[in-house]
């Protein structure tokens, strides 16, 4: 995705800035405000989400003139149009964050829940605490309403946070840090509960990921070079939230028209989120019927179809419609646009395989009629989510009932899939006594 991207990462802060210290003041207010966070009762916390959405709401002409700013320097650099539409602040966008941040004030409050307490044969209680990380710093893509997801579930769940959002958003996420301060001061909170790097430099990112003392965990939510940044250089614990090669695999026993509606909203619904369905599998006996259907389908919609052999020959020439030979990097690859790479497969087996193999354990779908192959799919393909007879796309903490959604981890530790609240808190243990000793 890179490529559709614009080259200059120029900083939007002073050129006077000296880096190490303005991000070690950063790291220092945040190891502060975490320990007010931590402490802080619900009251405060649902308090100041509230004024977040209700400023939000009125924010107005402020954030909108910052966000055309950013969307008219994108255009002009020629991103790519889906990138352009994921940096656009609309009244709708402005208005879905907003409720979300309602719907996290109205949740219960995680931290501080002690469950699982037991009493043991020496007398004490035994139990668990959940508790906030501390300090998350969270590297992301030119998305500005992620930057009120997050600041929204790190106040509900007591964390302080450090935000480096892509460059394309600079000016959009310097007003909304703005407004995040301005509704935690309302509620008596610290303001440097929520901090966003005030530049493009992406030194700033190397100084975030290499500085335990201050920053707890990272979140890189990214692509291929954030990846590879993350991997040489991060000091502190990371939770990935990387890309999505994800599948939809068409059973031997299928209800077609269930098939055919599921596919086409996973490719073609919105293509630049990391949950698109990007390699669609179909099982030898389904292919020679389901793939013309599909194909020219998704042809219609513009779909660039790259296929193994025995997909182009069912395929046919279908008019308009761009078809070619997949190479083996198409089955690795997440094209973030209006491209599928097709496979036909001789088993669930071959499906199972191919997934582990060439995707990213991020998402996948089976669609299938066939009760014990659809078990199959869920117990065996190594991935966060794995869907039966639906959309990759619905693989988001909103629509799991999170509320929002940090990211969606594909990592394997701690958090996997959509992560919110509790994605965002530990537990310790709790131990209650009455004087009881150890023998
Ligand atoms: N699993 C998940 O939850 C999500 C995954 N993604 C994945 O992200 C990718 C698409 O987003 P895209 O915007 O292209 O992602 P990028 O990786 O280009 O950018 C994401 C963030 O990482 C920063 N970054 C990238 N490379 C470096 C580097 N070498 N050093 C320091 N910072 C870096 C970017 O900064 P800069 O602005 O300077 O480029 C930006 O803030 C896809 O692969 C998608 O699947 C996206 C969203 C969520
Ligand atoms: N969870 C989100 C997808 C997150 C994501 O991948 O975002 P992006 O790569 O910025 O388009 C959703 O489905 O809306």
């Amino acid at each position: 995705m890179s490529k559709n991207k614009a080259p200059a990462k120029s900083a939007a802060a002073k050129p006077e800035l000296d880096l190490s210290v303005y991000m070690k003041e950063l790291g220092l207010a945040a190891r502060r405000a975490a320990g007010l966070m931590a402490a802080a009762p619900s009251d405060p916390k649902n308090r100041a989400l509230l004024a977040l959405a209700r400023r939000l709401r009125s924010a107005g002409s402020g954030l909108a003139k910052a966000n055309a700013k950013d969307v008219a320097a994108a255009k002009k650099a020629g991103l790519a149009a889906p990138m352009v539409d994921r940096l656009k602040l609309t009244p709708e966008i402005i208005e879905t964050v907003a409720l979300g941040c309602e719907q996290i004030a109205a949740m219960p409050d995680p931290v501080g829940e002690i469950s699982g307490l037991k009493r043991r044969p020496s007398g004490i209680s035994v139990g668990q605490m959940r508790v906030p990380l501390g300090v998350f710093g969270m590297i992301y893509e030119s998305r500005p309403n992620v930057t009120i997801e997050a600041a929204s579930l790190a106040i509900k769940s007591g964390n302080a946070c450090i935000l480096r959002g892509g460059s394309e958003a600079i000016h959009s996420n310097l007003a909304l840090a703005e407004i995040v301060s301005a509704a935690l001061a309302e509620a008596g909170l610290p303001t440097t509960a929520v901090q966003l790097i005030k530049t493009t430099d992406r030194a700033a990112v190397g100084l975030l990921i290499t500085a335990p003392e201050a920053v707890d965990v990272i979140i890189p939510r990214g692509g291929k070079s954030l990846i590879e940044r993350i991997s040489a250089e991060a000091k502190v614990p990371v939770i990935k939230h990387l890309d999505g090669n994800c599948h939809s695999y068409v059973d031997a026993e299928v209800d077609f028209d269930l098939a055919l509606k599921v596919i086409v909203n996973a490719k073609t619904q919105k293509v630049s989120p990391c949950n698109a369905t990007e390699s669609l599998l179909v099982h030898v006996e389904s292919a020679a019927d389901f793939l013309p259907i599909i194909g020219h389908l998704l042809a219609d919609k513009g779909v660039e179809l790259r296929g193994c052999p025995r997909t182009l020959a069912l395929l046919g020439p279908i008019k308009g419609a761009k078809i070619r030979a997949a190479s083996e990097a198409d089955w690795s690859e997440e094209y973030l646009a209006l491209i599928l790479s097709i496979k036909v497969v001789d088993s669930l087996d071959e499906a199972i395989e191919h997934i582990n193999r060439y995707g990213s354990h991020h998402t996948d779908a089976i669609l299938s009629s066939n009760h014990a192959n659809a078990m199959r799919f869920l117990r065996e393909v190594d991935s966060a989510s794995v869907m039966v007879n639906t959309s990759t796309r619905f693989a988001d903490g909103f629509e799991y009932g999170l509320g929002a959604e940090i990211g969606i981890s594909t990592d394997k530790l701690h958090a996997r899939g959509p992560v919110g609240l509790e994605g965002l808190t530990s537990l310790k243990w709790v131990v209650l006594g009455q004087g009881e000793v150890r023998r």
